[in-house]
């Protein structure tokens, strides 16, 4: 595929090499996304940061900084405030600002979520003309099937047109979610959210990965056409039942690389740089298993 036709054609022209080079720096010219994701703060409040089998490391936010910077990843997602805080001492990582967020103290079961837009692309384009940081793409999360899938459809497609204009990627966290929705893990649903993303005009979708085996996630790829498909890394496992997974959604699916939060954060921060390190090796590098599990453990 000529590069001229990676960038979509809301990607103007004098802005498509920021454009590929965001899409190279967050890829590493694999095509397939590494994303650690730190917006669980507001997502899940402090129930993510502290437990029996959480690292003590992450009680601190600046533990996701600290795991960004001496680990191999593609990008670091998280709020903007945390990115004005804590970037300055530590630069040399590529950020993605995650513009919505919501928490979970509201139960779908008694009103369906909305997570509005906390900043526009125009204040994130500010920020990084102003700090010089390495801020590649904005992230957005939609609920498709709550009664306000409408309001975060319009702000995702108008948020997603004006990233491109200014070269920057866009990232839809994807979450079928509300009181008429029966089960947000049925594959189906799944590829018809990702077909939700490619029509938002996203460059990656991220899903939570549907029940089932991962090359059950084939239809959601499909469906998803030249927009790339990720998945979230879900709650605790084992290191090697992850990366497996992980390593037969990119083979026997098509998935495009990964998104992981927690699985990554709640490990004490040398654990957390090695498991980055095997991840990004199975998605930029083809890494096998027995491979990928030697960098984790070190050996
Ligand atoms: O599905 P939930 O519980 O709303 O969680 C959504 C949150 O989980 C994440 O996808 C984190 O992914 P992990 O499952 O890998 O921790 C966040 O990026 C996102 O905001």
């Amino acid at each position: 595929m000529s590069r001229s036709i990676i960038a979509p054609a809301d990607v103007p022209p004098d802005e498509r090499s920021r454009y590929l080079a965001n899409l190279d720096r967050v890829t590493e010219g694999s095509g397939r996304l590494m994303l650690m994701a730190g917006d669980q703060k507001v997502e899940h409040l402090n129930d993510d940061f502290v437990g029996t089998d959480v690292a003590e490391d992450d009680g601190d936010p600046e533990h996701l900084f600290r795991i960004a910077a001496q680990a191999r990843i593609g990008v670091f997602a998280t709020q903007l405030g945390l990115i004005a805080r804590y970037a300055p001492d530590y630069p040399d990582i590529p950020y993605l600002v995650k513009l919505n967020a919501k928490t979970n103290l509201v139960p779908t079961a008694s009103a369906d979520p909305l997570s509005r837009q906390w900043h526009t692309v125009e204040q994130v384009v500010r920020l990084r003309e102003t700090s010089g940081l390495n801020i590649a793409g904005v992230g957005y999360t939609i609920y498709p099937g709550s009664r306000h899938e409408a309001e975060m459809f319009t702000e995702a497609a108008r948020l997603i047109f004006e990233a491109h204009q200014h070269g920057l990627l866009a990232v839809i966290w994807a979450y079928p979610r509300g009181q008429h929705v029966a089960d947000e893990h049925d594959p189906h649903l799944i590829a018809g959210v990702t077909g939700i993303v490619a029509s938002l005009g996203a460059d990656f979708a991220k899903v939570n990965a549907p029940t089932g085996e991962p090359a059950v996630l084939r239809e959601a790829v499909r469906a998803a056409g030249r927009t790339r498909v990720v998945c979230a890394g879900g709650g605790e496992t084992t290191a090697e039942g992850f990366l497996r997974r992980l390593h037969a959604q990119i083979h026997e699916a098509g998935v495009a690389g990964s998104a992981t939060g927690r699985n990554i954060h709640q490990r004490p921060l040398d654990e957390a740089v090695r498991f980055c390190n095997a991840i990004s090796a199975i998605g930029f590098d083809d890494t096998g298993i027995d491979d990928a599990l030697r960098i984790y453990r070190g050996s």
